[in-house]
């Protein structure tokens, strides 16, 4: 039985990943498992048993992956599963940026009914305000072409915008799908300068925070738009206020409201709705919860932020993984002590992702003295977890 404890509302579809014969669901005493959304975890103490975490979503950064990496727990999170939805919403505010269409709502619910002048009246005299910009033919610049940034620049091209992408660390498989009429740009000044509209698509780590800053801004045009679904950090709060108020920046739409931003003008705040449709919901649950459940009952890591991908059906009776760091010799010390039980290795797999390895050995009996061989491997230095699974197939 594995225990699995939840923070946020997490879909039905992915709950009902773990069958109620081999799960119990909101644990919160000794879990093995943890599901989450935006839960900030950083504050969290998090409990020995916890073998994996799996985010519902992309961002990662509510959670402290460092300091669960050296204790050899696995994080995962849900790649392009909510992309789509984000990608819509980013659409959207392209108009909303584009048309003063929130204002000019705002302003029609104000008008009043009287006999002298009639709504249609009061309408087509007012509307001059309200006069706003088409995006067909401007310059659009993507910072970050993962799996929202290549659906952005995609449909904008296909809106008539003309598109600039900068992802010095595009995938293959994203480079693939990306249109080859989006332009390159060699670095983030060209976009800076060049662009009527940018938006961010870079996830939150210690070289993006702040990424629009002051010198960011300076070489922006005078009048650009700036769009940001990826995290509030990303843009430095005062110097974007300064640029609003020289209106060097004409307007900021963002999915990460704050207590600053809130008093700002020309700044429009979407309560952090990205990935809130069903479909996305939906999907980022089910893979969230499949690729935890594969991990608790297999050993094997797929969509791992801080873990190699390490797959190998799980055919013989029992099965040893081990998380270590990626340093010489870890392999032949975890052989060296099942030779001692005199375990015969029947298949294994080794392989690592920048500082940490993941080691998956089969064994073709049950595995005995489980306990005592657990704890002889975590006495070698940088071996960080052990699990012995036994195949209940
Ligand atoms: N608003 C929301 O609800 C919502 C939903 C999903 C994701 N997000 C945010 O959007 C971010 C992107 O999501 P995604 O699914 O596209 O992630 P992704 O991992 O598929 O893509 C991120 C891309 O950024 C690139 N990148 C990293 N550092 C860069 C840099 N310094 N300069 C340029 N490119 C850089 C990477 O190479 C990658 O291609 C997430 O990290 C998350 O913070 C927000
Ligand atoms: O990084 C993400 O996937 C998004 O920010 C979505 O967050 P949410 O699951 O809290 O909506």
């Amino acid at each position: 039985m594995f225990k699995i404890k939840t923070y946020n509302s997490i879909a039905p579809k992915g709950l009902q990943v773990f069958e109620n014969n081999s799960y119990m669901l909101n644990e919160s005493d000794n879990p093995d498992g943890i599901l989450l959304r935006s839960f900030n975890l950083h504050d969290e103490s998090i409990a020995q048993s916890v073998k994996a975490i799996a985010r519902a979503g992309v961002g990662v950064n509510n959670i402290p992956v460092k300091e669960l990496s050296d204790q050899g727990v696995v994080v995962f999170n849900t790649p392009g599963a909510n992309a789509n939805a984000v990608k819509e919403l980013v659409l959207l505010s392209l108009f909303v940026s584009s048309r003063n269409f929130l204002p000019a709502i705002e302003w029609t619910n104000t008008l009043k009914i009287d006999n002298s002048t009639s709504i249609p009246s009061q309408v087509e005299s007012g509307k001059k305000q309200f006069v706003g910009n088409e995006i067909r033919g401007k310059r659009f610049g993507v910072i970050g072409v993962g799996a929202i940034g290549v659906l952005v620049a995609n449909d904008a091209l296909a809106l008539g915008m003309d598109v600039v992408a900068y992802d010095p660390f595009i995938s293959v498989n994203t480079a693939w799908q990306l249109s080859s009429n989006v332009q390159r740009a060699h670095n983030m000044d060209e976009i800076f300068s060049t662009c009527d509209y940018i938006t961010l698509h870079v996830p939150l780590t210690d070289k993006t925070r702040n990424i629009i800053d002051e010198a960011a801004i300076g070489k922006m045009k005078t009048g650009v738009r700036l769009l940001n679904f990826s995290r509030a950090e990303l843009v430095n709060v005062e110097h974007l206020q300064d640029a609003l108020e020289k209106e060097k920046i004409s307007n900021y739409i963002t999915d990460f409201p704050t207590e600053k931003l809130l008093k700002m003008k020309n700044v429009i705040t979407i309560p952090h709705l990205g990935a809130s449709t069903v479909e996305a919901e939906e999907n980022c649950a089910f893979m969230a919860a499949s690729t935890l459940k594969q991990y608790l009952e297999t050993g094997n890591i797929q969509h791992s932020v801080n873990f190699p991908n390490v797959y190998l059906p799980f055919t013989r009776l029992s099965r040893v993984t081990v998380a270590h760091k990626n340093i010489p010799n870890m392999v032949g010390q975890i052989t060296a002590v099942l030779a001692q039980y005199e375990m015969n290795i029947a298949n294994m797999l080794n392989s690592s992702k920048d500082l940490w390895a993941y080691t998956i050995i089969d064994l073709d009996s049950k595995a005995e003295h489980k306990d005592s061989i657990i704890q002889k491997l975590l006495t070698i230095d940088g071996i960080k977890k052990v699990r012995i699974i036994e195949n209940e197939r």
